[in-house]
């Protein structure tokens, strides 16, 4: 039977009086690859972030596994094996790429750990570590993505939440970088992904969510949504 990984029921968040969230259900099952998706403004970013506790959960509850993580301090659900590649990559300009990785490693205090996942980011992107001692604010826009992205695995997360990682790059690295999560799927990590683009997510996505004015208007099977008519129209005209 399959396991569930990540369960968010009846989510609400508001930013004041903006009902960013407005009762969300997500189910997301160990090893799958999750893919919302929707429109400027339609919640994507804010459920990521009310995962990994950056944004507090007006109302509804995120269980991780069997354990209830909802409002739980950022740096206890990134502990628990859940870590975030935010959108915008937010990488420390003034660091080495090597130090960045550090940095991402930060709930790891085994050395051999450590070492390992340096190990397993520079064999899905090798260009990191030939950049090792690059200051990051130098890195190209692909480069600075991969970094986010292997950042985030550093700390060996169970689940990866990776925000908008193909936004603004080139149509070959974009298909590099969405290789690589086929990739990291397939030694077991789940992965949920926001993206705006639609076609080339779900190709790799097992279920898609589209979230609409911060509800949820159509949820699937990736091989379905992507032969739905209305779907397509909506989301995937333009890509
Ligand atoms: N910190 C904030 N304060 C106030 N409103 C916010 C804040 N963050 C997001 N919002 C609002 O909440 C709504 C949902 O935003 P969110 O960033 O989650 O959407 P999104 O689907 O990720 O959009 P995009 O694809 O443009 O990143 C939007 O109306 C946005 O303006």
């Amino acid at each position: 039977m399959r396991k569930t990984a990540l369960s968010i029921k009846d989510l609400k968040v508001n930013y004041g009086g903006i009902k960013a969230l407005k009762g969300i259900d997500i189910d997301v099952y160990e090893g799958s690859v999750v893919a919302l998706l929707g429109a400027n403004g339609a919640g994507k970013t804010t459920t990521l972030r009310t995962i990994s506790g950056l944004v507090h959960a007006a109302e509804g509850t995120i269980t991780y596994y069997d354990r209830d993580i909802t409002n739980m301090d950022p740096e206890k659900i990134t502990k628990l094996g859940i870590s975030h590649s935010p959108e915008g990559r937010q990488i420390f300009g003034d660091l080495t790429v090597e130090e960045n990785l550090k940095v991402g490693a930060f709930t790891q205090t085994d050395r051999k750990k450590i070492a390992e996942s340096f190990d397993r980011v520079h064999r899905y992107f090798p260009i990191l570590k030939e950049r090792s001692k690059q200051i990051a604010s130098t890195l190209s826009g692909g480069e600075l993505q991969m970094l986010a992205i292997a950042r985030a695995l550093m700390n060996n997360p169970k689940i990866l939440l990776l925000d908008e990682p193909s936004l603004g790059l080139a149509p070959l690295i974009v298909r590099e970088i969405f290789h690589i999560i086929k990739e990291i799927k397939k030694e077991g990590t789940t992965v949920v992904i926001v993206e705006q683009n639609a076609l080339q997510t779900l190709k790799i996505a097992d279920f898609g969510y589209v979230i609409e004015l911060g509800n949820i208007s159509m949820s699937g099977e990736a091989s379905e949504l992507i032969k739905n008519p209305k779907l397509m129209e909506a989301y995937l005209g333009s890509n």
